[in-house]
């Protein structure tokens, strides 16, 4: 296995380098499924495309999220999530065996998941993929999901890092555990306050030693957790300023868990709107919005708020004077996250639209453009500006989400990622074969004894 990784330090030192990851989103309004080009969200040629695509255009991952339960509103699936999302370790395998370089990075609870069950369906598609499998490690804990498993509301909110802690770390002694490739595996015990587990691993270790960790949570805590555990971080700040700002916190993080400021990278989400030149690019922006927000999204994603139904209200026409009921704006219900605020957010709302002279679809679209996370511009334009964010270390990539499946990474392949060689910043060939590679990690040896001590919970 090749090695192009840092060494430790204190002190920060950006890599001059971006890489890509496609994050295949299944559920919600960013990605468009109802024009005339989109594919279908189920069939696995729109998977096998996005992920063939990117691997021509020598992406580092391949993402899909998870979404345990559908959100409800008014007692029905909500209008704003399309309905239909495979499960990302059955669709990842099958992606395995029609793409040869691509890293598979699968989105995984860490409380309504088993680490003994999960460590064994990772690490398996580790071993089928030739090394490429990542666990994207999320908490998710909700009352709503939790009622898919019995457990409403288990969890206590502040527990929930400690059980993600617990959890991962008891899966690295599960991988960590298979000494040589003929064996023998260690039996890993642990008792603990959340679980217990008595474990004889089933698989060796894969050609990258153990899947690679990502981890998605913004939280104090969950920042916390990502600067002790993961070797990547999923984040939610693309834009400039904020992505430096994030990083110096990720650093001071990643110093204080006794990790070096270099250990953990950052990816965060993002949207690419891009053309031969300015204007072309900001027309299609146009464009796209208006096809992410059609009148019945823009109904529903009000309806959210208001905890009613909306559908008499003309989309074209100015925020309902109704008021909302506030007790059905709850978070358990999956619905507008705001509960008692709904009043307060929807007196905001109306005096807003008024002031800006927005109709219902116009307001909506201003409030859910993904502003913060889209680059639009031109092939060159965009391209200085990542070339920048890799100078100074800003990001070591990004996670995009492609506005339309399949065709959604064509312009980005085609365009930008010879730009972005060009300046010198983008990968102009895989690093090796497996997903360690490519990002540049280091293979995590760990002795029995490190193993065993590194457990809290
Ligand atoms: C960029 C990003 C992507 C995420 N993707 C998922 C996902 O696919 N599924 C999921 O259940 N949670 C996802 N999460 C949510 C996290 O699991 C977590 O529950 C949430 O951010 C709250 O944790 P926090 O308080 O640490 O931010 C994501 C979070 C971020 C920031």
């Amino acid at each position: 296995m090749t090695q192009h990784t840092r060494a430790k330090s204190e002190v920060f030192t950006p890599s001059g380098q971006i890489q890509f990851g496609v994050f295949f989103q299944g559920v919600n309004s960013g990605t468009i499924w109802k024009a005339p080009e989109s594919g279908s969200q189920t069939d696995f040629e729109s998977f096998r495309r996005i992920a063939q695509t990117a691997e021509r255009g020598l992406f580092a991952a391949f993402f899909l999220g998870e979404g345990l339960r559908l959100r409800e509103h008014l007692g029905r699936p909500h209008a704003l999530d399309v309905v239909g999302r495979p499960d990302a370790q059955t669709m990842l395998a099958a992606l395995a065996s029609v793409t040869t370089n691509i890293g598979l990075v699968a989105t995984q609870n860490t409380t309504y998941n088993d680490p003994a069950d999960l460590a064994h369906r990772l690490a398996s598609l580790d071993l089928v993929s030739g090394g490429r499998a990542a666990w994207n490690i999320v908490t998710t804990d909700n009352a709503w999901t939790g009622a898919n498993f019995r457990r409403g509301g288990y969890l206590d909110h502040a527990d929930r890092y400690k059980h993600a802690e617990a959890f991962v770390e008891t899966a690295k002694r599960i991988w960590d555990s298979w000494e040589t490739p003929d064996g023998p595996a260690r039996r890993v015990v642990h008792h603990g306050q959340h679980y217990t587990v008595d474990v004889t691993p089933r698989l060796p270790r894969s050609a990258q030693y153990r899947p690679v960790l990502f981890q998605a949570g913004d939280s104090p805590e969950g920042r916390n957790f990502a600067a002790r555990q993961a070797d990547v971080i999923f984040s939610a700040h693309p834009k400039f300023d904020d992505a430096v700002e994030f990083r110096k916190d990720l650093v001071e993080r990643s110093v204080a868990a006794g990790r070096g400021a270099n250990a953990v990278q950052i990816m965060p989400a993002s949207e690419f709107i891009l053309a031969p030149t300015a204007a072309e690019a900001a027309e299609k922006k146009a464009w796209v919005r208006s096809l992410q927000i059609g009148p019945q999204q823009a109904i529903a994603y009000l309806e959210q708020f208001w905890g009613r139904e909306l559908s008499s209200y003309d989309p074209d026409g100015p925020l309902p004077e109704i008021d909302p009921v506030v007790e059905e704006t709850s978070e358990t219900r999956g619905s507008g996250f705001h509960g008692a605020k709904a009043r307060q957010l929807a007196d905001q709302w109306r005096a807003e639209a008024k002031d800006k002279g927005l109709s219902i679809r116009q307001f909506v679209t201003s409030k859910t453009a993904r502003i913060d996370s889209t680059f639009t511009g031109s092939y060159t334009a965009v391209a200085d500006h990542l070339a920048e964010y890799a100078r100074v270390g800003a990001v070591d990539g990004f996670n995009i989400s492609p506005w339309l499946i399949p065709t959604g990474l064509d312009d980005i392949v085609n365009h930008l990622v010879p730009e972005l060689q060009e300046r010198g910043v983008y990968p102009t060939d895989y690093r090796g074969s497996t997903l360690r590679e490519h990002l540049g990690l280091e293979t995590p040896v760990r002795t029995a004894d490190e193993a065993a001590a590194a457990v809290r919970a």
